[in-house]
C-alpha cells in the first residue's frame, strides 16, 4: 500500500526522494501526519486558486473596456442599420476583415446590389492602418458599419450574432503575407488559426446558422508541379507557415462542416491586386520605390528562372465572392447541434493566365512612365514557391466565375488609384 508521503511527492527520483531509513523521513511523517498542517496547506491552496481566479476575471474585464468599444443602444442600432436588407431575396452579411482590401470591396459590392453588410475588423499595423482607415470611409458613405473589433473577440462575436441574424459569413479577416510568417509566426496562429476557431464556434451556435464563404490562398498548393493547379491536387506540401496555416484552415472548416452541418465554401485566392491594395504586395511596393526613385528587389528561381504569379484583379475576385455567397447552400444545424449534411465546397479564384515578376515591373515602368531600378537576386529561402497558375474550371462551372481583367488593364487602374491617392511622392521628402 502506498503511504501517504508517497502520495504526496512526486514518486520520480529526485530532490524529493525520499530515504525511508534516514532522521528525514521521520520528520517528513511528521509533518504530513499533523493535521493542523494539512488543514493549513489546504488553507494556502483554496487561497491560491481563489487568486488565480480573480486575477484572470480581472484580465478578463480589462480587456472587455479597454481593447474594445463596442456595445451599448447606439452601436446595436448602427449594426441593425447596416444590416438591413434592401432586395427582395437579399442577404445579411457579416463581412469580417472588412477593412482589409478584398473586405471593403466585396462589402460594398454587396451593400450596392441592396444586402445587408456589418464589418468587423481589428484594424491592426500589420501595414499602415490609415489605409484601412481611409477604407472605412468609403464604406461609411455607403451605409457600411465596420465594428472595431478581433474575431478572437468571442464576446463581441456572440453579441454580433444577438443583434443580427445573419445569413452569411464572408470571412476575410486574416494575417496575410508569405514572407512575413517568419517574421512574426504567432500572428498567423493568432488569427488564422485561433480567430477561425472562435468564428467558427459563434457560427455553430447561432441559431439559424449562417453559411460561411472564407478566404483561403493559392499558397496551399505549395510546392505543386502539376498545372494548372487544380482543386483536386493534394495540397500537403505548404512552403511557408502562411500557406500551413490556410491549410489548416481548410480542415478545421470541414471539421465544422461534418460535425455541426455548417454550409463552408473556402475561396483560394490567387495573388489578388487592385486598387485600394495591400502596400505590402509587390506590385504595391515596386509602384511606390519606382516613383521614389529606390531599388527594388526582383527574387528569382532555381536555374535563374523567373518567378510567375497568376496575378488576379480585385473585381474578378468580388465576383467570385459574390458568385459564392450565391450558390452557398444553407448550413443545416442550429444551435450547436447537426440536422444533416451541409455543403463543404473549395474553389480557386485565379486568373488562369500566369505573368512573371520581370513582366509586371515593365508594365508598372510603362504606367508610371518611369524606369526602375532592378535589384535581382535570387529567391531566399523564405516560403515563396516558383509559380501559381489556377485551373477555375470548378468555380466556372458552379457560378459563372469569369476573370475578365488582364494584368496591364488591372495595373492601369491601380496606377490611377494610387496616384489620385497617394500623389507622384508618396513618402518622399520634397524640397
Ligand atoms: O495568392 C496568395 O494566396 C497569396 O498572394 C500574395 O502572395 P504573393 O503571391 O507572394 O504576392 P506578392 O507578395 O505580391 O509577391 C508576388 C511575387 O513577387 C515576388 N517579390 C515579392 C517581393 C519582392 O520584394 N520581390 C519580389 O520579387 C514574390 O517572390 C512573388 O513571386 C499575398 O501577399 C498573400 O497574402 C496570399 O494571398
Amino acid at each position: 500500500m502506498p503511504s501517504l508521503q508517497d502520495e504526496l511527492l512526486p514518486s520520480t527520483p529526485g530532490k524529493f526522494k525520499i530515504d525511508h531509513r534516514g532522521p528525514h523521513h521521520r520528520h517528513l511523517h511528521r509533518c504530513f501526519a499533523s493535521t493542523s498542517t494539512m488543514f493549513l496547506w489546504a488553507l494556502f491552496l483554496i487561497a491560491l486558486t481563489a487568486s488565480y481566479l480573480s486575477f484572470q476575471s480581472f484580465i478578463d474585464t480589462g480587456n472587455r473596456f479597454i481593447t474594445t468599444s463596442w456595445g451599448g443602444i447606439q452601436w446595436e442600432r448602427q449594426v441593425r442599420s447596416s444590416a438591413q436588407i434592401h432586395r427582395s431575396g437579399g442577404m445579411s452579411v457579416l463581412v469580417t476583415g472588412a477593412a482589409g482590401f478584398v473586405g471593403t470591396h466585396v462589402s460594398l459590392a454587396l451593400k450596392k446590389r441592396g444586402d445587408g453588410v456589418v464589418g468587423i475588423d481589428n484594424f491592426n499595423n500589420y501595414y499602415d492602418p490609415s489605409l484601412k482607415k481611409a477604407r472605412r470611409g468609403q464604406l461609411q458613405k455607403q451605409g457600411v458599419f465596420v465594428v472595431e473589433g478581433d474575431i478572437n473577440d468571442a464576446r463581441l462575436l456572440a453579441k454580433l450574432f444577438d443583434v443580427v441574424a445573419f445569413t452569411h459569413v464572408m470571412h476575410l479577416a486574416a494575417q496575410a503575407g508569405v514572407r512575413y510568417a517568419m517574421e512574426n509566426p504567432s500572428s498567423y496562429v493568432h488569427s488564422n488559426i485561433a480567430g477561425l476557431v472562435t468564428l467558427l464556434e459563434t457560427c455553430k451556435s447561432a441559431d439559424p446558422q449562417p453559411a460561411i464563404v472564407w478566404a483561403s490562398s493559392s499558397s496551399v498548393y505549395g510546392l505543386n508541379e502539376k498545372v494548372p493547379f487544380s482543386e483536386l491536387d493534394q495540397t500537403d506540401q505548404p512552403a511557408s507557415l502562411y500557406a500551413a496555416t490556410k491549410k489548416a484552415g481548410e480542415e478545421i472548416t470541414h471539421t465544422y462542416n461534418h460535425i455541426y452541418g455548417l454550409s463552408i465554401t473556402g475561396l483560394r485566392f490567387f495573388t489578388v491586386y487592385g486598387p485600394w491594395g495591400r502596400p505590402d504586395m509587390a506590385y504595391f511596393s515596386f509602384t511606390r520605390n519606382i516613383l521614389q526613385g529606390k531599388p527594388i528587389t526582383i527574387y528569382r528561381g532555381k536555374n535563374r528562372v523567373d518567378l510567375a504569379r497568376d496575378f488576379t484583379y480585385i473585381d474578378d475576385i468580388v465576383k467570385g465572392c459574390v458568385g459564392s455567397l450565391d450558390t452557398a447552400g444553407r448550413s443545416t444545424g442550429s444551435g450547436g447541434k447537426k440536422r444533416g449534411p451541409a455543403p463543404y465546397r473549395i474553389f480557386n479564384l485565379g486568373n488562369t493566365s500566369p505573368v512573371t515578376v520581370p513582366t509586371l515591373v515593365s508594365i508598372l515602368e510603362r504606367h508610371l512612365k518611369v524606369k526602375a531600378k532592378r535589384n535581382i537576386v535570387e529567391m531566399p529561402g523564405n516560403g515563396d514557391v516558383p509559380f501559381t497558375h489556377a485551373n477555375i474550371s470548378l468555380a466556372k462551372q458552379e457560378f459563372g466565375y469569369k476573370p475578365t481583367t488582364d494584368l496591364q488593364t488591372g495595373l492601369k487602374k491601380f496606377v490611377k488609384w494610387y496616384l489620385s491617392y497617394y500623389g507622384y511622392n508618396h513618402g518622399k521628402l520634397v524640397n
